[in-house]
């Protein structure tokens, strides 16, 4: 097991901040960074639940902690946050740094199968490799009460890995998140070079895997026992343009039979895309999660 370096800890909302590196197996050996909130109340004895962040496009392990405004809910129930970077860094490829939406501070969470893209496994980074890393530190974490949200590609990647493993995540929610992005520009731009280019209009079963709408309209889930919260604000220009589409996301929960207690999509007037929009509803998604969490 990689041992965890701590770079930086600050006091905050009563509990530590903590900014920890290491050399990742998922990532090709390259290091990287996550910051984990650790409530006053956490301990090896009394180990806490755990709530994971991932954030968006052009973002990183600091963005949520320094803009969200989670720590406090987070602390008044007495759970962790998990916040890591939102893709490998350092790895060298050709590009890697000339667009927003592809490359460094784009992984989408995904693993990438492109020869070229290689060392971008984020989807095992998150699913298999942190838990562990965490799971060996000791650090007062209760990894068996985990949920996951996330903002924008994180909410895409929040709803995504949920869908994916209902056993290692007892809930889900999303501020702006890409609901369909097998079908949407960012997606496109982002499953073309990472996995395999697709031109035709049914996109092939190794993107649809990481398409949101599509697990959910295809999840074996116990019917009751999807927990999805998902706000959208309604002057987000990302929604006008096409990259949300969280109407897919309801869509799909009608074709599989969900209730809308189970996959709540609220629109919320004049919101954009921004961290203001997040810090509004922070403690709401917080609050939800710990209804699961603390169940
Ligand atoms: N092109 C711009 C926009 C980048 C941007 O809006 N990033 C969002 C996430 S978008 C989807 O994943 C974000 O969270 N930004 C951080 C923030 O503090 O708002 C650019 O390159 O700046």
């Amino acid at each position: 097991m990689p041992k965890l370096e701590s770079k930086q800890s600050n006091k905050v909302a009563s509990g530590t901040l903590t900014k920890y590196s290491f050399p990742s197996t998922s990532l090709g050996g390259l290091t990287t960074n996550f910051n984990l909130f650790l409530p006053s109340s956490a301990s090896s004895s009394s180990p806490v639940p755990v709530l994971l962040y991932l954030a968006g496009l052009t973002c990183n392990e600091d963005t949520g902690a320094q803009k969200g405004g989670f720590l406090l809910t987070a602390a008044k129930h007495g759970l962790a946050v998990v916040m890591p970077d939102t893709s490998p860094r350092g790895a060298e490829v050709e590009g890697e740094d000339e667009d927003w939406d592809l490359g460094s501070g784009a992984g989408f969470y995904i693993n990438a199968t492109a020869d070229k893209w290689k060392k971008y496994r984020m989807y095992d980074l998150i699913v298999e490799e942190l838990p562990k890393v965490l799971k060996e530190a000791d650090l007062g974490l209760d990894l068996t009460r985990m949920s996951v949200f996330g903002h924008s590609m994180g909410g895409h990647g929040a709803l995504m890995l949920y869908l994916r493993n209902p056993n290692l995540f007892k809930s889900a929610s999303a501020f702006s998140p890409a609901c369909n992005p097998s079908q949407t520009p960012w997606g496109k731009k982002a499953f073309n070079a990472y996995i395999q280019p697709c031109t035709r209009s049914s996109p092939p079963s190794e993107w649809l895997a990481y398409d949101s709408s599509r697990l959910l309209a295809r999840s074996e889930i116990a019917k009751g026992d999807v927990h999805i919260l998902v706000d959208v604000g309604t002057g987000d220009q990302f929604l006008k343009d096409g990259q949300l589409e969280p109407d897919a996301l309801k869509e799909a929960a009608k074709e599989n039979g969900r209730t809308q207690e189970e996959v709540q999509v609220r629109l919320q007037d004049g919101y954009d895309h921004s961290y203001y929009f997040i810090s509004t509803f922070a403690s709401e998604h917080v609050e939800y999660h710990a209804n699961f969490l603390k169940a």
